[in-house]
């Protein structure tokens, strides 16, 4: 059954990508239609917490703390891509591979149907989605099919300079993190679409007022205080 279930979820991701906007809102409304009536059925609606900032910048190792501290689910828009990118049988994997090693971001259908579904399995009430949105084509997906079911608190935003991302990136490369994008060559092309297509969306939540901005180089215990400050005077 599972299998089953794992497969047309499998080919509504791979006809998603192929199919017109119009189709593509229909066949997302179907994988996320367990999800709605979750959402529905609930009396909140969950609490969202975007997560910013470059590659390596140290989203991954805040939003760790952030979930022992405050109770949230931390879902990595990267993870869940890398995860489904490893699935077997996935036929959205070589694509994901292609734009990752590339340092592309990966059309919103597919990103997006992963995030959803990943809320639908917790039973939590308060989401750190990190690594998205990326570009304007995510913020463009998440508005049509997530902005109406969520409850949108603001970006945290870990702001780095580029040199210290390429550094942490590196050495998290050596020191054994099995990524095919912790290299020179595919970090040159991250920093680039980071810099062409991230950046615009964070002033976007910035000239809203949504942005909380933290200076991300010192240690990630420093760091960590500041974040702290930001969760308790938002109220959590
Ligand atoms: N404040 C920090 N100071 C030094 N190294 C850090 C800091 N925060 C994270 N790191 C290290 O830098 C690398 C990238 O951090 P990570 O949290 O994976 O970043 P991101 O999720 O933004 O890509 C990891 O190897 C991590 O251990
Ligand atoms: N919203 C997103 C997030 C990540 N990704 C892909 O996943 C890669 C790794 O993202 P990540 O968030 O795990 O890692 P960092 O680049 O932040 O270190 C990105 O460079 C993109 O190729 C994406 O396509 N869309």
């Amino acid at each position: 059954m599972f299998k089953v279930l794992t497969r047309s979820c499998n080919l509504l991701l791979a006809q998603t990508i192929k199919h017109s906007t119009c189709t593509t809102v229909n066949l997302y409304s179907t994988i996320a239609a367990g999800a709605l009536t979750r959402l529905k059925m609930s009396e909140e609606k969950p609490k969202i917490v975007f997560v910013l900032g470059g590659p390596g910048a140290g989203k991954g190792t805040q939003c760790a703390k952030i979930v022992d501290r405050f109770g949230f689910v931390h879902l990595s828009a990267g993870d869940l891509l890398r995860e489904e990118r490893a699935r077997e049988g996935s036929e959205v994997g070589a694509l994901i591979e292609d734009y990752i090693r590339n340092g592309k971001i990966v059309p919103v259908e597919v990103t997006c149907s992963l995030l959803e579904a990943a809320m639908n399995k917790s039973d939590k009430n308060k989401f750190l989605i990190d690594g998205f949105p990326r570009n304007q084509d995510n913020l463009d997906g998440w508005n049509r099919q997530m902005s109406e079911k969520v409850d949108f608190q603001f970006v945290l935003f870990f702001n780095c300079s580029e040199d210290v991302c390429v550094d942490r990136c590196l050495s998290r490369g050596k020191s054994g993190s099995g990524r095919s994008d912790d290299n020179m060559e595919s970090l040159k092309k991250r920093i680039q679409t980071y810099n062409n297509d991230s950046l615009p969306i964070i002033k976007h939540f910035e000239e809203l007022g949504k942005v909380k901005q933290i200076d991300a180089s010192p240690s990630s215990d420093e760091v960590f205080s500041k974040v702290e400050e930001v969760f308790v005077q938002s109220g959590f």
